[in-house]
Formats: C-alpha cells, structure tokens, sequence
C-alpha cells in the first residue's frame, strides 16, 4: 500500500516491525559480516522505513536504522575516528530514477553544474581508507559506522596492492574498496568446507571477514585486493577532476579500476550501464552497480553532503542476480 493511503495507525502498526527486521539484518551485515538476506532486499525495506518516518514523523525514534550510518562498531580491532565522515550513497534502481537525480541535481538552485559525470563501477567489497604521512602509509581503517572505523593498519600492509611508501612525500588520505576476486573466494570456501569450517556467503563477506582479522598473518593468506577511487583533500593532488584523480592515483601506485569513463548525457550513462551489466559475470570481482559522479571536484565540494549522503554522486544498482541454483 502506498504510503501516502496509510492511517497512522497502520503506519505504526508497519514500522515497528520493520525497524526490528533491519536491525537485526544491519546487524549481521555490519558486525558478523554475514548478512541473511540480499543487499536490494535490505535496500528495499530500509527505503519502506524512510517512506513511513518521513509521511510520518512522529512515528521516527532515535534508535531508528535511518538515523544512524551503517551498523554499530563491534570487534576487538581499536577504534578510528575519520574527521571527514566516510559517508554511504543514496541508490537509484532505473535509469529514469537516474535521470530524475541528475535533473534535480542541476535544478539545485545554488550551485551550477555542468552535465559532466565520470561513471565508475561499484565494487562489491567493504570500504577502506588510507592515510599516509611524507609519503608513508602509517593508518588503515574501515569504515565502521561512517564516524568510528577500526584499526586494520596490521592487515592492509600485508595486502599486496597497496603501496607501503609513495612516490610522492604526500600527507594524504586516500579512500577505496577492499575487495576479493572471484576466484580467491572460490578457492577460500574450497578450504574451508575441507577443513569443516563455515563457508562464506559471497566474496564481501570473505572480504570483511579477512580484513577484520584480529592477526594480520591470517589476512595475508586471504588474497585481498583493492580498487581505491577517492581523495577527500583532492586539492593536495594538483588535480580538478574525478578522472583526473584516479589517473594521479595510478600515478601514485594505486590499484585503480581501469573501467572508468567520463560521459555527458543519458545515451552515454545508459550505454556504460547495459555494457557493463553484460560484463558483470566475466569480469573476476564482483559488483553491484555502478557510481556516477559529478568530474568537476569543485562543483562536487560545492554540492556537498546531505547528513546522510553526497549530493554529488549517486549509485546505480543492479537487479538482483539470478542465484545459481
Ligand atoms: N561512497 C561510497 O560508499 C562508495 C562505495 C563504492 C564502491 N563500493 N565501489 C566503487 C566506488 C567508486 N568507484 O566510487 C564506491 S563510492
């Protein structure tokens, strides 16, 4: 039933149930790293539970799932706090819905933004920033809830595509996606039915699971990779554009995904979207979408971030896959 045909009553009647059920799913997703359901069913409802609180306000509480970013922090790693909040994305599932975000984007009013975008893919991984002092990498952490991350400096030094020193003495933060490919989650769950352990979900899982290991000895036996894809200081890399970021990146020795693309209108985000939801299954990681964002980085500064997400990039989402039967 459309929300706006819903009495209080039965709003409230709805969305006490549905707090309860994405609680518990954020909480397998964000601290066991083992979620029961898809991410779009996830999705799904958490976007049922904005549609209640926001025709209903009175209905929204504190300890609603929409009034926090991400899942609580809760593992043994210690705590980092990112100054620059590592932020989630809002999603759109259709090109139209798109297309619509564009338009609302470039109606803002305030900010004039030109209809250039670099479309990038969404890696299916967990989110990882890098900081690194003269040049030295010195701190990783994930996430977390968006403000309180953990500590998993130990483990990304054994992880053989990021850089321990650059080429540059840069005091930088850069941030990506930690990943595992295909085939490494293959073989991994491979060992671990033969040796009677648990077997991973999918490769996210995997890839959260060996990143948040307590000993860093584990993690280098898990194959992680990386494809990193954002610099919030970008201005410290002499560079005004999101293209141009990830090519000084790779000029840095960062692991970037090379699929990237700048484009000007729907044709262009349209034909980038079918091209690669044709290569999702060759490709050897996964992913789940596609990111689109504004390539001037001025023009993203000046759009900024609602309290939950940028207004200068959006995510586009798969459908789901077909599970292998
Ligand atoms: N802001 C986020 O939560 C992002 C999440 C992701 C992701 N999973 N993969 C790729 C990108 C990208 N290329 O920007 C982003 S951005």
């Amino acid at each position: 039933v459309p929300v706006s045909q819903l009495s209080l009553a039965a709003a409230k009647k709805e969305i006490v149930p549905l707090r309860k059920q994405l609680t518990q799913w954020g909480k397998e997703y964000y601290e066991q790293d083992n979620p029961s359901v898809e991410d779009y069913v996830y999705d799904r409802a958490y976007q049922r539970l904005v549609e209640l609180e926001t025709q209903f306000p009175e209905l929204k509480s504190a300890d609603s799932p929409t009034q926090r970013v991400g899942g609580a922090v809760t593992t043994q790693l210690t705590k980092v706090r990112h100054d620059i909040p590592m932020l989630s994305m809002g999603d759109v599932f259709s090109v139209d819905e798109l297309m619509d975000f564009n338009r609302r984007q470039q109606d803002n009013g305030d900010v004039t933004v030109e209809p250039e975008y670099n479309l990038e893919l969404k890696i299916d991984g967990l989110s990882l920033s890098l900081v690194y002092e003269n040049g030295k990498l010195v701190q990783g952490s994930t996430r977390g809830n968006g403000t309180i991350g953990e500590d998993v400096t130990a483990n990304v030094m054994t992880i053989k595509s990021i850089p321990h020193e650059l080429p540059e003495p840069l005091t930088l933060e850069f941030r990506g996606e930690c990943y595992m490919p295909k085939a490494s989650f293959v073989k991994l769950n491979e060992e671990r039915e033969a040796a009677g352990l648990p077997v991973f979900a999918n490769p996210r899982n995997a890839a959260a699971g060996s990143l948040r290991q307590l000993d860093p000895k584990v993690t280098a036996k898990r194959d992680l990779a990386t494809f990193m894809y954002y610099v919030p200081e970008y201005q410290k890399l002499g560079v005004t554009t999101q293209a141009g970021a990830l090519d000084r990146m790779r000029e840095l020795g960062f692991s970037v995904n090379p699929n990237n693309r700048v484009v000007h209108n729907e044709a262009e985000i349209a034909a980038y979207i079918d091209e690669y939801t044709a290569q999702r299954d060759q490709l050897s990681y996964g992913i789940d979408g596609i990111v689109e964002k504004v390539n001037d980085l001025a023009t993203e500064n000046a759009l900024g971030n609602t309290i939950k997400v940028p207004r200068w990039e959006i995510a586009y989402k798969f459908p789901p896959e077909e599970q292998a039967t």
